[in-house]
């Protein structure tokens, strides 16, 4: 069953559309995120399932009810949805008790459920803490409690950690995430932060354009995606030049094997995470590539390497993370050969721009 599932969803603001027909289906209990660049409609796409907006054309069903349709909006508190927003969503002149109290029913005000769902998510013991005595990750966590105070079907987190410093936003998206599966809540959190789609959602959804370009769980998002700027956008990216012959991919790097079938003859380019390329000294009796090294850059546990590999067609650019400990120096001469399969993508879906070499986009 799909908690949430929207169908040709389409936005425009005056003349400009921002949502132009977008398909989703969220099943009941999943983490999902939607991921995109500032400015892609995230926070469109929200208000629209909230209800706090209408849609121009296209459906939204939360469980087995149609709650927009173009025509017809059925008001935002009669949706079961609870909504998380970027910051400032508490009330700055009650404590952290009366704030989530705000969110539940006359009825069961007690202190018990109070207390119960601040447990929940992790901040019990604060109760009669002022909102500027919180810091902003425990903030965070106040507003969630508040939200799911209502006992909503769906929540909506809407980037409520990016004003959060790494460390704390790492361990608040943990908590966000436990708390919300402990209560089996369908979540749908809105993001531009890749690793932290990937790290804490059940599925991604890409938002671009308008439209979702691909919806798929974090690994076969990242190792499969449909297209080379998505590829990009998700992580760094070796974009490297194939043509399929025998079933396998004919690289600069030698034959790669691929995880997916490509029809024979088929052109285009492999996409190689940078994990995903190995390095030897040269002079090894080792497979792969002759490279030189133009860059390192240590961080203790990895390194990132820049490679120039010897290739006929003009030296072909490559990144490789490599583990610190065996990190080489610049000017090294390595051989540099592909440890696991490729991802293929067509002529079709690689732009000419980032038809070569290494990629890392803004936009997906
Ligand atoms: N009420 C509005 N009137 C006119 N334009 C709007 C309105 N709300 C949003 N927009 C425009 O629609 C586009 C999408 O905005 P939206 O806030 O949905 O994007 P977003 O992906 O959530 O961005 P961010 O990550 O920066 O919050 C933007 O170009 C924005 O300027």
């Amino acid at each position: 069953m799909n908690a949430i599932s929207l169908r040709g969803v389409t936005r425009a603001y005056g003349t400009t559309p921002v949502l132009r027909g977008v398909d989703l289906d969220v099943e009941s209990g999943a983490f999902a995120a939607i991921l995109g660049v500032s400015g892609c409609g995230k926070s469109t796409l929200m208000r629209l399932i909230a209800g706090f907006d209408h849609v121009d054309g296209g459906t939204i069903d939360l469980g087995s009810v149609r709650v927009d349709d173009g025509h017809r909006a059925l008001a935002p508190e009669r949706r079961r949805v609870g909504y998380v927003p970027q910051e400032g969503a508490l009330f700055p002149h009650l404590d952290v008790r009366a704030n989530v109290a705000f969110g539940l029913p006359r009825r069961r005000r007690g202190q018990a459920r109070v207390d119960e769902l601040l447990d929940l998510v992790g901040i019990g013991g604060l109760q009669r803490h002022r909102p500027h005595e919180l810091s902003g990750g425990q903030q965070q966590r106040v507003a969630l409690a508040r939200a799911l105070a209502t006992e909503p079907e769906v929540i909506l987190l809407d980037e409520p950690f990016s004003a959060l410093d790494p460390g704390l936003r790492a361990e608040t998206r943990a908590e966000v995430r436990r708390a919300v599966k402990a209560l089996g809540t369908t979540a749908l959190l809105v993001t531009h932060d890749q690793d932290e789609a990937l790290s804490c959602a059940d599925l991604v959804a890409v938002l671009r354009d308008g439209v979702i370009v691909q919806a798929a769980p974090p690994r076969e998002l990242y190792r499969a995606p449909s297209d080379v700027p998505l590829a990009c956008f998700l992580g760094e990216a070796n974009v490297v030049p194939a043509t399929i012959e025998d079933g396998v991919a004919q690289t600069p790097l030698g034959p790669v094997r691929l995880r997916d079938a490509a029809g024979e003859g088929a052109r285009g380019v492999v996409v190689l995470r940078p994990e995903e390329l190995t390095l030897t000294a040269a002079g090894r009796d080792a497979g792969g590539a002759n490279a030189e090294v133009g860059a390192v850059e240590f961080y203790g546990h990895d390194a990132r390497v820049e490679l120039r590999l010897d290739d006929p067609a003009g030296a072909l650019p490559l990144i490789v993370r490599t583990g610190g400990h065996d990190a080489p120096e610049v000017g090294q001469r390595v051989v540099c050969a592909v440890g696991a399969d490729g991802h293929f993508v067509g002529d079709g879906h690689a732009p000419d721009d980032l038809g070569r070499g290494t990629g890392t986009v803004a936009a997906a």
